[in-house]
C-alpha cells in the first residue's frame, strides 16, 4: 500500500476506467488527492462496496456490507491517531503496550450513519458518541436538520462525522458547522460513496476537514443522487421514509 497526491488522480481515473471494462485490476493503493481524502482501495473493500451498490441486495445484506466497509475505513481513518506507551505485563515479561491519546468523538448522521455508528464503536471503544440528524428536501435537495445531541465544547477534540453519502456535500457542511460552533478544528468524514460535486463544496467551505472514503463516483444526476452510487442508503438500511 501507498499514498499518493494530486499526479495520480488520473491513475485511479485508469483504474476504474479498466474495472467498468472488466479488465482484471489489482488494488494495492490508498490515495490521498487534493484536500486530504483518501480512498481506501482494497480488494476487500472494493467486494463489500459491490455488495452495497448491487440493486439486488436487501435490507440486512446492505447493512451487514455497511457495517464491515465501516471497519475497513475506521481502520484506515485511525492510521496517524496519536497513542500513549505504558508498560504491560505479559504472563512472560514486561512489553510496550499502547493506548489511545485522544479517541475521537464519532457523530453520525442520521439516518444512514446509523448503519456505520455500531461498528465504528467497536473499532473505538474509547469512543465517545454525538448525534445529528437531517433529512434532504426532495426538491431543493437542501438538508432539513431534526436532530443535534452533541457536547458544548469541541475544542481539541478530533471528530469523526459518519455517513454513507456525501452528494452535494449540504448535509455534511450543516454538520461541520455545529462542530466548528462548539469549536472543532480536526474533523474526519467517513463516507462509502463520494460525488466529485461534494468533495468540491467540502474542499471550498474552509472547514478544516479531510475524507475518508471507499469510492469517488462519476457525478451527480438531475435528482443529486450520486452515479452510480448505490440509491438511498437511508432507505436501503431501513425502508422508505
Ligand atoms: O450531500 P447531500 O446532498 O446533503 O446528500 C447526502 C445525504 O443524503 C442522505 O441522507 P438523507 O437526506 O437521504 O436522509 P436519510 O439518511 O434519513 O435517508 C445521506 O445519508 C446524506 O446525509
Ligand atoms: O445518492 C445519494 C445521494 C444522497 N443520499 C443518498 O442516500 N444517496
Ligand atoms: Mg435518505
Amino acid at each position: 500500500m501507498h499514498t499518493c497526491r494530486y499526479k495520480e488522480v488520473d491513475a485511479f481515473t485508469v483504474l476504474f476506467g479498466s474495472m467498468r471494462a472488466g479488465i482484471f485490476v489489482t488494488f494495492s493503493t490508498t490515495m490521498l488527492i487534493g484536500m486530504e481524502t483518501l480512498v481506501v482501495d482494497h480488494p476487500i473493500a472494493a467486494v463489500r462496496l459491490s455488495t452495497m451498490r448491487d440493486a439486488r441486495s436487501d435490507r440486512a445484506t446492505f447493512r451487514s456490507a455497511l457495517r464491515e466497509l465501516t471497519q475497513m475505513l475506521v481502520y484506515e481513518a485511525m492510521r496517524s491517531a496519536p497513542v500513549e506507551k505504558f508498560a504491560v505485563e505479559t504472563p512472560v515479561s514486561t512489553a510496550t503496550g499502547y493506548r489511545l491519546a485522544s479517541p475521537p468523538l464519532l457523530v453520525p448522521v442520521l439516518r444512514a450513519g446509523l448503519g456505520m455508528v455500531d461498528q465504528a464503536s467497536i473499532m473505538i471503544p474509547e469512543a465517545q458518541t454525538g448525534f445529528v440528524g437531517m433529512a434532504r428536501d426532495e426538491d431543493t435537495h437542501q438538508p432539513v436538520p431534526y436532530l443535534e445531541a452533541l457536547p458544548a465544547s469541541l475544542a481539541g477534540r478530533q471528530v469523526f462525522v459518519l455517513d454513507p453519502m456525501l452528494a452535494t456535500g449540504g448535509s455534511l457542511l450543516h454538520t461541520f458547522a455545529l462542530l466548528a460552533d462548539r469549536g472543532a478544528t480536526d474533523i474526519t468524514a467517513i463516507c462509502v460513496v463520494c460525488a466529485p460535486e461534494g468533495l468540491k463544496a467540502l474542499e471550498t467551505s474552509g472547514y478544516p476537514v479531510r475524507v475518508v472514503t471507499a469510492s469517488i463516483d462519476e457525478r451527480l444526476n438531475d435528482d443529486a443522487f450520486i452515479v452510480p452510487g448505490l440509491g438511498d442508503a437511508g432507505d436501503r438500511q431501513f425502508g422508505p421514509r
